[in-house]
């Protein structure tokens, strides 16, 4: 048998949660784009090679790989598995609570079926030498509400509250029970998981997700391939080809996304698919991955905020009765489909000209900021002669384009009778566009009762908006500290995280 050394390589990979900031429903047609947000909040996957004595009780034959899988934020999150490099398939061996992990699951299979492939020499070695794999799966805070972690210990919902936690603290419930804030944490966890597998097995180089190397050749072909596979693994663990926007932003961050055709899927999804087809299919060279992914970055000083609502909708119902009434509707649906992708577009354009107005004369931008910043947005058209220029004319047609892309929403939400952006909804927006300094205001994805988004102008607005929230009474608006963030997957060094690494 190979000895391990306790330092023996540890490869670490992150991908970001997801906001929609616009896009919603209308992204599930390749004719139309989403502006999706990545966070600084990740999913983290971390994957060492131990011996299979350590894994588990049973050693594995000489022709098996172990896999021993734990996410210890979770109450009974610990599932194992063994990869046969003689049949290439993959069977659970046992879990803490009796349970499956589809999406850990499909990972696997679809990772190590490629191992063997691509890396065979790698998979015989392990299996021979008795090795098999560790991994830990961890979240940041911001992807599970911690109202009950603050309620436990007698603390009122604030970000100085959450700052106050244990970076990646126990949620002290199961995977199942958990409140999730929306942040898309299935398509983080297996975007970091592809990547961190993928890295540790030699399949994609480790520089290749390093910041920074996003043009080089060789990086870029990596990434697609990680993306190919994680939606793959996503939409086959969903049981339906959706979108796919949250995958894209866990693996290329920020950007302006215009979904793949779901025929590149097809031929892998189905009960007869082979190896080989779902190779073909994941592919950085199949030509059927047609998805876009075009660069938007917020404008300086312009900052998101997020909150959790603790109401909660069913995301998939109402995706279905939107698309029921909108092919029951096709001539209206179509109309405001059109109308709200125009105002869509005006967000994102005017995201672009605020950045070409920083870069043209970052003085007069920085100006009509400070005058803005210290106002309501109802205020900003009242602004001194000198004041006015493209940023000042540009903040306020970002609210103008907020407001028309909320009373679309309403428009959809009521036709559709799904609540996209429900009367409680309207109200905690209303009051947010009213606090000094916001600059938009609205439900992100889906919409529902689940989650709302702010732009802010400043630290000011920041503890403006919060201390709304914090007061508001018809709804549990609780404050997340993600930030924007512009990177995808990355791989990160290990030695920093001992909250994840102390697991391994
Ligand atoms: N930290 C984690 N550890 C292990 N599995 C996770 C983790 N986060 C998400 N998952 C997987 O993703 C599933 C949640 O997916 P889903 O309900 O679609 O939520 P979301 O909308 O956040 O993606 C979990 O049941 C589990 O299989
Ligand atoms: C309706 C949608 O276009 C967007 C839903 O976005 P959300 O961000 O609301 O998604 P969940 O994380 O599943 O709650 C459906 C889709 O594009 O998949």
């Amino acid at each position: 048998m190979t000895s391990l050394t306790p330092e023996a390589a540890v490869t670490l990979a992150s991908a970001p949660g997801k906001v929609l900031v616009a896009g919603g429903y209308l992204v599930l047609e390749r004719a139309y784009s989403g502006l999706v947000v990545g966070t600084d909040a990740c999913l983290y996957a971390a994957v060492q090679t131990q011996a299979s004595d350590v894994l588990g009780s049973c050693a594995g034959s000489g022709n098996e790989v172990l896999i021993s899988v734990v996410s210890p934020q979770f109450l009974s999150a610990r599932w194992r598995y063994a990869y046969s490099t003689q049949r290439r398939s993959l069977s659970q061996l046992d879990s803490a609570d009796g349970g499956t992990n589809s999406f850990v699951q499909v990972v696997l299979e679809a990772t190590l079926d490629l191992a063997i492939e691509c890396a065979p020499k790698k998979m015989h070695d392990l299996a021979s030498s008795r090795l098999g794999l560790k991994i830990v799966l961890s979240a940041d805070n911001d992807f599970y509400s911690q109202r009950e972690t603050l309620a436990k210990l007698g603390v009122d919902l604030s970000s100085q509250a959450l700052r106050d936690l244990p970076r990646m603290c126990h949620t002290g419930t199961t995977l199942r029970n958990v409140h999730k804030t929306g942040l898309g944490s299935s398509a983080a966890m297996v975007s970091s998981l592809v990547a961190a597998i993928l890295v540790h097995l030699g399949i994609v180089g480790h520089g290749d997700l390093q910041l920074g190397q996003a043009n080089d050749m060789d990086a870029v072909r990596s990434r697609s391939l990680i993306h190919n596979v994680a939606q793959y693994a996503h939409c086959l663990a969903q049981g339906k080809v959706g979108s796919g926007f949250d995958v894209s932003a866990a693996v290329y961050g920020s950007h302006v996304y215009r979904r793949f055709s779901p025929e590149v899927l097809e031929g892998a999804m189905s009960e007869r698919s082979s190896l080989d087809d779902i190779r073909q299919a994941t592919s950085p060279d199949n030509p059927g991955w047609n998805s876009e992914v075009a660069p938007v970055a917020i404008p300086p000083r312009l900052a998101l905020r997020l909150a959790d609502v603790d109401a909660g909708s069913n995301t998939p119902s109402m995706v279905k009765r939107v698309l029921q009434w909108h092919s029951a509707n096709p001539e209206e649906a179509g109309m405001l489909w059109s109308k709200l992708d125009a105002a869509n577009c005006r967000i994102r354009h005017t995201w672009d000209q605020l950045n070409a107005a920083f870069s043209a004369d970052s003085t007069r931008y920085n100006a009509a900021v400070d005058w803005c910043s210290a106002r309501k947005s109802s205020e900003w058209r009242n602004a001194p002669e000198v004041l006015h220029g493209p940023a000042h004319r540009l903040l306020v047609e970002l609210v103008d384009a907020t407001s028309s892309v909320r009373a679309l929403q309403r428009q959809l939400g009521e036709s559709a009778g799904v609540p996209i952006e429900p009367p409680k909804q309207t109200r905690l927006l209303d009051a947010c566009m009213d606090v000094t300094g916001v600059c938009m205001a609205a439900v992100p994805g889906a919409g529902g009762y689940d989650a709302i988004f702010c732009m802010t102008l400043g630290p000011d607005a920041d503890r403006a908006v919060e201390a709304l929230w914090s007061a508001w009474k018809e709804m549990s608006v609780g404050p997340l500290l993600a930030n924007q963030a512009s990177s995808g997957v990355q791989t990160l060094d290990p030695v920093s995280y001992p909250e994840i690494t102390s697991h391994l």
